[in-house]
């Protein structure tokens, strides 16, 4: 079981890697891609693939059902299918590059990760929704959570670099990427996070919304006349640092905001104050809190988003270190003051890495 390729097809993105042993012997990633099928084949044919053990495949939403990495077969691909409607920017991209995968590679085994399953262990006051309960039951409806392999990762290389085991250790981990969410690790296991029935809920991010008052898309469609499908639209693909300072990458936001920009600067200070409100949040979920870990494109290189999302918090025994913060390093380390009680951590997800090694793992080897 040493030659395994991950496969990470996102809403818009293609991201895939090669592992022979722990060692990645090819990578790649094809950004803003319109037709997955025909990106998915160019990584097919390439002369690197070589000979390959198994596939590993990045699920979004695995429902109520799917709690563990999964072995591929017609059943599987069925169930994915009918979980579409509740992560429709995610699964139908997943689900091209399963059937793309199994159509080229008939006899190589296909595994399926879903980012839902490492919040199972959700307690079920954290997974509940106040709405009626037979409803809720009826169409499913309960917070799943999403960025599981990544929130796993990470919260596992942060005991490490606390020098303390994962079952020892609590952990509010943040993934600031395109999606964002945050996770409240507890000896291990989830036991809060943010994003809910889909990956809209929950912090700013690039384009969703994040939270809100649901309120506001009733009047949306009563009083403003919008249809379902542009409200969806809009809080999906138009809100966000998208719809605030009208550029959904906060590499941008953040050099617009350093220009003196009216919108990217109120942009900024919403995002960060969210991700606060979160940390405030599941401190007290937690009780005890060892480590605060930032991961993904915005937490790993954002000393700014890291920064302000953490100001004031002394009172809670957590300090930014304000040059350890800002130092041009990369990889794991730790940014917070000696005096810090809670140790603020920067790590590097590596979702790719953890697919393989769950893969792996499901075919016994
Ligand atoms: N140096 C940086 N400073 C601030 N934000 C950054 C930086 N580099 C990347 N980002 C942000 O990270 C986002 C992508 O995060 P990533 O985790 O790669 O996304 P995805 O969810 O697609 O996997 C970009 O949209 C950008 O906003
Ligand atoms: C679940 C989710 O939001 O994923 P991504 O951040 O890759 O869009
Ligand atoms: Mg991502």
């Amino acid at each position: 079981m040493t030659r395994v390729l991950v496969l990470n097809t996102g809403s818009s993105s293609l991201k895939y890697r090669l592992f022979d042993g722990g060692t990645t012997v090819a990578k790649g990633l094809v950004e803003e891609i319109d037709d997955h099928r025909t990106a998915l084949q160019d990584v097919f044919r390439s002369d690197e693939l070589g000979h390959l053990d198994a596939v590993g495949h990045r699920v979004v939403h695995g429902g109520p059902d799917f709690t563990a990495p999964t072995l591929i077969d017609d059943d599987v691909v069925r169930a994915i299918e009918r979980l579409i409607p509740l992560a429709p920017l995610h699964n139908p991209a997943n689900l091209t590059g399963i059937e793309t995968a199994r159509k080229l590679l008939p006899d190589v085994p296909q595994v399926a990760v879903f980012d839902t399953a490492f919040h199972s262990t959700l307690p079920p006051a954290a997974a509940t929704y106040a709405i009626d309960a037979e409803t809720a039951r009826q169409h499913r409806i309960r917070r799943y959570g999403f960025h599981g392999t990544s929130h796993a990762y990470v919260s596992r290389r942060t005991a490490a670099l606390l020098g303390r085991t994962p079952e020892s250790t609590n952990v509010i981990t943040l993934h600031l990427g395109n999606g964002a969410s945050a996770a409240a690790v507890e000896g291990g296991r989830s036991v809060a996070t943010s994003m809910g029935l889909s990956p809209l809920e929950g912090l700013v991010m690039g384009t969703r919304s994040g939270s809100l008052d649901p309120a506001i898309i009733f009047h949306l469609h009563r009083v403003g006349g919008m249809s379902l499908d542009e409200i969806d639209e809009l809080l999906n693909k138009r809100s966000g640092m998208r719809g605030l300072a009208g550029v959904s990458d906060m590499r941008e936001v953040e050099a617009r905001r350093a220009g003196g920009d009216e919108a990217a600067t109120l942009a900024f200070d919403v995002y960060t104050r969210r991700i606060k409100e979160m940390v405030g949040a599941y401190y007290a979920v937690l009780g005890r809190v060892d480590a605060i870990t930032f991961t993904a494109g915005v937490g790993e290189n954002s000393a700014t988003v890291r920064a302000a999302a953490l100001a004031g918090l002394t009172g809670l025994g957590i300090e930014v270190d304000a040059d350890r913060n800002a130092a041009p390093e990369r990889g794991e380390r730790i940014v917070s003051t000696e005096a810090s009680r809670v140790v603020v951590c920067v790590v590097p997800t590596d979702e790719e890495l953890e697919i393989a090694t769950q893969a792996r793992a499901v075919l016994g080897g």
